[in-house]
């Protein structure tokens, strides 16, 4: 290891995600100097927006809401515009008898009985998140017994309705942590609410996918990349970082670049894909086996028109009964304004019934997918121009989606460890986040704070 002094850089950071360019950018800002480095051909990590059969489509994250104040802000700095998602007309709920009902406002078509169990667990839950830091959920006052037990099994305890159970778990389940229910504890249920400012939000289509930035959420991380210049090399993969107190020698296959400090800006799971001289301590180690990517397809439609409009309806469909749980009028505004006739939806399956699909030949899924999408919105979804499924799970660079959380009782084993640096390294990504936990704000979030001396 060199001596301190003979770094090539203050910083090295690893991965070109939000997270990592956030830092790098505001490290290069108060005149560090940095390099970044990115496994993968391109910048953006999660964040992909391509052209797919003629269609641009948002491969990866895409929506802002308006309690994201970090990425909101940035985007502002950026110079990035931002558009309504669409949703005039009214939304589709099938439910577990089967029938497909209409409705408008957020008081979905369910029994009165299943309403009030709804509302009464919305109550409950956002009581339990407002008493949540959501950067140390481990000091909720519950946070032992919340962590104990899985959500599923929290969800039975609270009530006996099964289609009030189904429905609340369905918003942070498949929705969110992209896991069953039964696979994640009941206080990172909570985490998820709080870093959202509450459940209610969760439940509230029209404020969690408010808004979409014009030309695709990726240009937050390209407009970065822009501002680094060639600071940020692509198709470097660090493979090993040899660290002391002075500094570290982070390592590709082609390159060493030596530092006063190292930023590991990729998700939990990849850290443990790069070797450690001397390793890391125990602690973090065993954390890191702790925390796994849920699984869920984002699959997009594009047809000759938005049809579903023609019918007063909004695309927007939900049901913890269907292949596809939720649906959602994609179509491009942007493209829209300039005379684009076509209409795109965008659908989600996740966790049990994502393996069970990905079991399936492309032919079958496909099939699967068009026939719960016209369970929602009639024959006409059978016949699109464009079908794309998002390929993250198959991905050396991310393997899974949307993003990492603990297994059942280690959020409160290992959770203050999450951030914590060791000597020289720093460990950031939108999945340790507290605000913005999983999602592009938390990741500007993190990656401002591992800027941080
Ligand atoms: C399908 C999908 C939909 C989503 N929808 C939304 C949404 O609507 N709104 C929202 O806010 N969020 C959404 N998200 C989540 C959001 O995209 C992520 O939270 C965020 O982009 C993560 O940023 P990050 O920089 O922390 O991690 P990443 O984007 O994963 O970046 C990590 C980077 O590190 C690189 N890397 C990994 N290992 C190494 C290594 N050894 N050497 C060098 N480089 C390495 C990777 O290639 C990658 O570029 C979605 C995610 C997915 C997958």
């Amino acid at each position: 290891m060199a001596a301190t002094g003979e770094w090539d850089v203050d910083v090295v950071v690893v991965g070109a995600g939000v997270t990592g360019l956030t830092a790098a950018y505001r490290l290069h800002q108060h005149g560090r100097s940095v390099v970044v480095l990115e496994a993968r051909d391109r910048v953006g990590g999660r964040l992909l927006t391509e052209e797919r059969d003629g269609v641009r489509l948002e491969v990866g994250g895409q929506w802002v809401s308006p309690d994201q104040t970090a990425l909101l802000g940035l985007l502002d700095e950026l110079g990035l515009e931002t558009y309504e998602r669409y949703r005039a007309g009214a939304s589709l709920y099938i439910g577990r008898d089967g029938e497909r009902r209409q409705f408008t406002g957020d008081a979905m078509p369910v029994s009165e009985s299943t309403a009030r169990e709804m509302d009464r667990l919305t109550v409950e839950l956002d009581r339990l998140a407002a008493q949540m830091d959501p950067l140390s959920p481990w000091e909720h006052p519950d946070a032992e017994a919340l962590d104990r037990v899985t959500f599923a099994a929290w969800l039975e305890q609270q009530t006996d309705d099964v289609e009030a159970r189904d429905n609340i778990g369905l918003y942070i389940g498949p929705a969110m942590i992209t896991k069953p229910t039964h696979a994640f504890s009941a206080l990172t249920a909570v985490l998820m609410a709080s870093s959202a400012g509450g459940f209610s939000h969760l439940l509230d289509a029209d404020f969690i996918l408010d808004r979409r930035v014009a030309g695709g959420l990726q240009n937050v991380p390209l407009e970065l990349a822009a501002r680094l210049g060639d600071r940020v090399r692509l198709g470097s993969p660090v493979t090993r970082i040899a660290w002391d107190d002075a500094g570290v020698e982070v390592h590709t296959a082609d390159a060493v670049h030596r530092a006063g400090r190292a930023i590991l800006a990729v998700p939990p799971t990849l850290v443990s894909r790069v070797t450690f001289e001397p390793p890391l301590p125990a602690v973090h180690q065993q954390m890191r086996q702790h925390q796994s990517f849920g699984l869920v397809l984002k699959l997009h439609l594009t047809y000759a028109t938005p049809f579903w409009r023609d019918h007063g309806l909004s695309g927007t469909g939900f049901s913890p009964y269907e292949t596809v749980h939720e649906l959602y009028d994609n179509t491009n505004e942007d493209l829209a304004t300039a005379g684009d006739a076509r209409g795109t939806l965008v659908g989600f399956v996740s966790d049990v019934r994502a393996d069970e699909l990905l079991a399936l030949s492309a032919a079958e899924r496909r099939e699967q997918v068009l026939a719960s999408v016209a369970r929602y919105l009639g024959e006409q979804a059978l016949d699109p121009e464009a079908y794309y499924e998002s390929p993250w799970m198959a991905e050396e660079w991310t393997a899974g989606a949307y993003a990492t959380s603990f297994d059942v009782g280690s959020l409160t084993r290992y959770g203050p460890h999450l951030r914590e640096r060791v000597g020289p390294l720093a460990f950031a990504s939108s999945d340790v986040a507290g605000l913005g936990f999983q999602h592009v704000d938390g990741a500007i979030r993190m990656g401002e704070a591992a800027a941080e001396d």
